[in-house]
């Protein structure tokens, strides 16, 4: 099981109103479909160092991490037969985001349509907790 690090990157952890997604170009299975911005753990790296490398390469953005959201999958989330992925909220730092490598779009989701793209089907139960976890006191503070 390979683990994927990826990063629900808000405009405010406290209380997130914004999402943003990012639009991969591929593989060509996966191309048009959206995802949250993250890659594969390398070895040597912990998988916040592979998160901040991740974002920095794929859309040119710094980041400060806010809470895991655990998932039902020995506190992760299955997102495919062979890849599990643990989830940050995050927020921006340094940066715009632009879609470098991998994507060829981004987009900020507005309150209440965080649903409302094309998300990979792994990521569609991650993104009703999400969403859910965001309203809560505390938001996603880490
Ligand atoms: N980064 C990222 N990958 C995701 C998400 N949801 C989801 O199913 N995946 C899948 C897509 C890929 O099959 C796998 C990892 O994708 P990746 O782009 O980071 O790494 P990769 O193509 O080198 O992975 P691989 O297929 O060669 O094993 O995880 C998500 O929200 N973000």
């Amino acid at each position: 099981m390979t683990l994927v690090v990826a990063a629900a990157v808000v405009d405010d952890l406290t209380h997130p109103r914004r999402l943003l997604a990012a639009r991969r170009c591929r593989p060509v299975e996966l191309a048009g479909r959206w995802e949250f911005p993250g890659g594969k753990v390398e070895p040597g790296e912990s998988p916040e160092q592979a998160l901040h490398r991740e974002l920095r390469e794929e859309l040119g953005v710094g980041v400060r991490l806010g809470a895991e959201l655990p998932g039902p999958d020995a506190g992760a989330w299955r997102i495919t037969p062979r890849h599990v992925l643990r989830l940050w909220a995050a927020v921006l730092t340094a940066g715009d985001p632009v879609p470098l490598v991998e994507h060829d779009q981004v987009a900020w989701l507005q309150p209440g349509a965080w649903a409302d793209v094309d998300w990979l089907d792994g990521d569609v139960r991650i993104v009703e907790a999400l969403a859910v976890r965001a309203t809560t006191p505390g938001g996603l503070i880490g």
